[in-house]
């Protein structure tokens, strides 16, 4: 059984279509990345899953139950607006948390105490909420969502204000949960966490899906680039869309910039050069990236706006 189900999932808000007929299926054990830009939806899909928002349209099906109370018990969500109260110590949130998902107080304070120790705020589990900083806050709220082990962990843009410390921490605790077979579903904007982390992943777009698939797969969107330093042209070989030379140097070496065209495996361009009698000095396939992915399925965002996801790429 999948542990997490939409199919055919509209959300209407008023005239804005929120989400448009989305469908995907999450495995158990999987770690998921639900990838996209600034109001392509993420946040109004995972409220669906939790019942906080009803679909206008479509089903979901959440460790096999309809949206509701049936297995709140085995969800941990870590929601993108940080909910805590701000009056209450660390350890006694973490604790009502486990209590909420039907731990017993004993039971939910010490898997409580030892998360916090565990998180690097044993020193602080009796502080309140409102002395602690943003990022410590947010690791009360990690724990908080971790203390009854759940089997589907939902995390709503997880990483936004952790350092890199803690950033490695979550990706870290994101591994572990996935390690003890919890499902992890993430979204996030940050093409770099869901490349260290995601087995799968979808990218929304505008409300829609617009791919589903493993990081390979991803990949294999974009035709492959390569650096070539050669005396020839590769163009001869087939699957060879583009090979722009640079300067030649004295010795008739040339650098070439190579596209190839989609499905073409840099390897047969080598081995066809080889044939060839091509003599190559570098031969370097360019890796793409997720964000290179994102960009090529998404295109970049409207001038003016801040894309978080560029800046850390250009960082
Ligand atoms: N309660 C609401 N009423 C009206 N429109 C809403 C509501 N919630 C979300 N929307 C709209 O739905 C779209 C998707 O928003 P959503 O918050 O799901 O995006 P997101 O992918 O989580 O974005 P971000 O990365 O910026 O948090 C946006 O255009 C948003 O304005």
């Amino acid at each position: 059984m999948d542990a997490l189900v939409l199919n055919g999932v509209t959300k209407r808000f008023g005239e804005r279509t929120a989400v448009d007929a989305l469908s995907f299926a999450v495995k158990p054990g999987e770690i998921f990345g639900f990838l996209g830009g600034n109001g392509a939806g993420k946040t109004t899909s995972l409220r669906m899953v939790l019942d906080i928002v009803r679909p206008t349209a479509g089903r979901i099906s959440v460790l096999g139950c309809p949206p509701g109370r049936e297995n709140a018990a085995d969800l941990g969500f870590m929601p993108e607006e940080r909910g805590l109260y701000r009056g209450m110590s660390a350890i006694d949130t973490v604790t009502y948390f486990g209590r909420l998902k039907g731990m017993s107080a004993v039971a939910a304070r010490a898997k409580g105490h030892a998360l916090l120790d565990r998180f690097g705020l044993a020193a602080s589990a009796k502080m309140q909420i409102d002395k602690l900083s943003k990022g410590m806050a947010q690791k009360v709220q990690l724990a908080a969502t971790l203390v009854n082990g759940p089997k589907l962990l939902l995390l709503d843009e997880p990483f936004s204000g952790l350092d890199p410390v803690n950033q490695g921490l979550l990706e870290h605790e994101i591994l572990e949960a996935a390690r003890g077979g919890a499902t992890v579903v993430f979204s996030t904007h940050v093409m770099q966490h869901a490349e260290r982390l995601c087995d799968r992943l979808l990218l929304l777009s505008q409300g829609r899906k617009v791919f589903e698939g493993t990081q390979a797969e991803a990949r294999g969107r974009l035709p492959a680039r390569l650096t070539i330093v050669a005396r020839d042209t590769p163009m001869r070989c087939p699957g060879v869309e583009r090979a722009e030379p640079g300067a030649v140097d004295a010795q008739g070496w040339s650098d070439y910039d190579v596209t190839l065209a989609e499905g073409i495996d840099p390897a047969d361009v080598l081995q066809c050069l080889t044939e060839q009698g091509v003599t190559l000095r570098r031969f370097d396939q360019y890796r793409v990236s997720l964000h290179d992915v994102f960009l090529h399925l998404v295109g970049p965002p409207p001038a003016g706006l801040a894309d978080p996801a560029m800046a850390e790429h250009a960082a």
